[in-house]
């Protein structure tokens, strides 16, 4: 990202601003574009913590997860509280700390979620101003801003023969340069594990970017179609667009500490004023903002801005000394993450095909400690340096995965939902004290909406055409289990003592054990691997979960050891519910109770998409002010 007019300190800035960004990331960014755009007379800043730089990204190299050098300065680093329902265990997840925010360093997948999530998300909550409200977020809500959010590149002729790529046009037709294409590469193996699911009896998608994605997709990659460089928010939404603008200001190294009402009253003044610190001497200022304040700091640090700023639940609140402007017991809660499991295999035992004797027969490219022989690395190196570029790293994470809903799981299918029916059935305060984080599961508002999401969660589960299971793969002899509706909720909470340190995080992982027993179907239902031809042909043997973990107890018994609790989505801590129902955020993202104040990133879905998240970061951006939701208000104003 070049530097253009970046703005380092408080005296570079002007007097005021009509809006002012809290957190220059994927969605933050992507808001600014569009609103320096719409108002060119109106002035826009961002504020973000972090500073232009190149990062490594999750997959540098390929394949390869926590690359040395990974995380580095332009990263967060969050080490989750210990999870007693699954052994104690603790996630380590990471976000984005600089300009682009997270698409600066995620793992590239740029897939979409499925119709059904946002038509749960926008499902009626019998709160008749939320239901009547014009915006609607469900998938034909949402569905103009993901087109709108990308330009997508078809893949050259070569690659599609070689690799048999797969798309439809229909589903895109943006031209932000945000970029969607397929890389020149993929491992010599790929085509053996998509054989074999085949023969597991999923079938292809042609496309599964257009709301339906149960099947076998192909997934592009978040990288410029020549160059194959990572595209990212910082780049598309910021340097592209920046030096054709003057009333674009970005200032970096500077953190938003909370927000504060002029006139002490969160409805009927002035909007708030934005107390900031610069990181280089810890000097703090305010910054005026005319028409309104956006919080796009993250999933994880959205609720610590709203907390910092007196938005909360109270008790909580008064512990770090903070005085309730708002209370909402929801600023911090519902935390979600995708977690995954892992089945693997090896082949040692058999000769190859040709009769040699092979010690990876099936793991065709590279594992990952060749990735560091240098001469790979020249060449790879030589290969991502040429144009177009070509070879290993040209690869992110990878290009496909299989979604499976679980009504395909037909041992688990009946007694799972069987238990998620007892649960609704169950007075929703009990529900809440069973499953609930203690801090707030006395409260009547959270209960209720807990019990919503157990509905939305109950029609996900048991609708044959809407994912439960996700497994993204490039090849290789493991694979990983993705539950993408978890129905265990974690909290963000400030740190009391620090408040201006990182927050604590608690995933409260298997808390409700529907989701050990939908992890636990999930393996049993992608085992089924090993014995297809493929495999049996390559003389493949199961080492994890093994042969001796055989019964549903076992299975859970497997998850609650080895389950990685995040893969670095997290979610919905400011969620999009009324204010009846523990929600922050109402349809048109203004903050409950608050004027002036608004938050917009991946805080306010209610649920986890079927999908890795970036494309919901970008399209929740492109909403936020295309959807005549901030844009719409303010030129009636004007
Ligand atoms: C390692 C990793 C791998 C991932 N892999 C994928 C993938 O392959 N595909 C996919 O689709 N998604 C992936 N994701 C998830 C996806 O990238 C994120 O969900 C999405 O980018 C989040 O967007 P956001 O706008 O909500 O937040 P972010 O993009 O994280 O932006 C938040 C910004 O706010 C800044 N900030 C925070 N606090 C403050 C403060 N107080 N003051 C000023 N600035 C602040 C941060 O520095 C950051 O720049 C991955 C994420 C990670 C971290």
């Amino acid at each position: 990202v070049p530097e253009v007019a970046t703005k380092r300190q408080a005296t570079q800035l002007r007097e005021q601003y009509d809006f002012v960004i809290l957190g220059g990331g994927t969605a933050g960014l992507t808001i600014a574009d569009r609103l320096s755009e719409a108002f060119p007379r109106k002035a826009v800043l961002v504020i973000e913590y972090g500073d232009i730089e190149y990062g490594r990204g999750f997959f540098d190299p390929p394949q390869v997860e926590h690359a040395p050098g990974f995380p580095g300065a332009s990263t967060w680093t969050f080490n989750s509280l210990p999870s007693p329902h699954v052994a104690n265990k603790t996630a380590t997840v990471v976000a984005g700390k600089v300009v682009g925010g997270s698409s600066c360093v995620n793992g590239q997948f740029f897939d979409r979620g499925s119709r059904h999530d946002f038509d749960a998300w926008d499902a009626a909550t019998g709160v008749a101003e939320f239901d009547r409200s014009e915006h609607r977020w469900n998938w034909e809500g949402l569905f103009p801003y993901f087109k709108k959010s990308v330009t997508f590149t078809v893949p050259p002729e070569t690659s599609v023969e070689k690799f048999g790529y797969t798309w439809d046009d229909s589903v895109y037709g943006g031209t932000t340069p945000i970029h969607s294409s397929y890389p020149p590469f993929q491992w010599a193996d790929l085509p053996i594990v998509r054989d074999a699911l085949k023969e597991m009896g999923v079938l292809s998608r042609q496309e599964c970017a257009g709301g339906d994605k149960a099947g076998m997709c192909w997934v592009p990659t978040s990288q410029h179609p020549t160059t194959s460089r990572r595209s990212h928010s910082g780049l598309g939404h910021y340097a592209a667009v920046n030096a054709t603008r003057d009333n674009y200001d970005l200032l970096v190294r500077h953190q938003a500490v909370r927000v504060v009402y002029p006139d002490r009253q969160a409805q009927g003044g002035r909007p708030p004023l934005v107390e900031v610190r610069a990181l280089s001497d810890g000097r703090l200022f305010n910054v005026t903002a005319r028409l309104e304040v956006i919080i796009s700091a993250g999933a994880l640090h959205t609720p610590t801005i709203l907390h910092r700023s007196g938005f909360g639940p109270t008790e909580i609140l008064q512990k770090a000394g903070i005085s309730t402007v708002v209370d909402l017991p929801g600023v911090g809660a519902n935390l979600q993450d995708h977690s995954a499991s892992i089945i693997e295999w090896n082949c040692e035992s058999i000769h190859s095909i040709n009769g040699v004797k092979d010690t990876k027969p099936l793991d065709l490219s590279p594992l990952p400690p060749d990735m560091y022989d240098p001469a790979f690395i020249a060449d790879a190196t030589a290969g991502f340096d040429e144009t177009p570029a070509r070879g290993p790293y040209t690869l992110a994470m990878r290009n496909t995965a299989i979604y499976i809903p679980l009504t395909n799981m037909s041992t688990d299918f009946e007694s799972i939902t069987t238990t998620i029916k007892q649960q609704l059935a169950t007075p929703p305060s009990d529900n809440a004290a069973t499953y609930l984080p203690p801090d707030i599961s006395t409260s009547q508002p959270m209960a209720a909406g807990y019990q919503h999401q157990l509905a939305l969660l109950l029609a996900l589960h048991s609708n044959p055409s809407a994912p439960s299971l996700e497994v993204p793969f490039g090849g290789g002899t493991s694979l990983s289990t993705v539950n993408l509706h978890p129905f265990s909720r974690g909290t963000v909470r400030l740190n009391a003592t620090h408040p201006l340190e990182q927050p604590v995080l608690d995933y409260r992982a298997g808390s409700n054990p529907v989701d050990l027993a939908v992890a636990a179907a999930h393996l049993r239902h992608l085992r089924r691997i090993i014995t297809t031809p493929t495999l049996r042909a390559r003389g493949a043997v199961e080492v994890r979960p093994g042969a001796n973990v055989a019964t549903t107890e076992q299975l859970v018994d497997y998850v609650r050891r080895s389950v990685q609790l995040s893969i670095h989505h997290p979610c919905c801590t400011a969620a999009m519910l009324p204010r009846e129902l523990g929600g922050v955020v109402g349809k048109d993202l203004r903050v409950h109770g608050a004027e002036g104040l608004r938050v917009a990133d991946m805080s306010v879905a209610l649920l986890l998409p079927s999908s890795h998240t970036s494309s919901l970061a970008y399209a929740i951006g492109e909403k936020t002010q295309a959807a005549d939701i901030i844009i719409q208000e303010w030129s009636q104003a004007e």
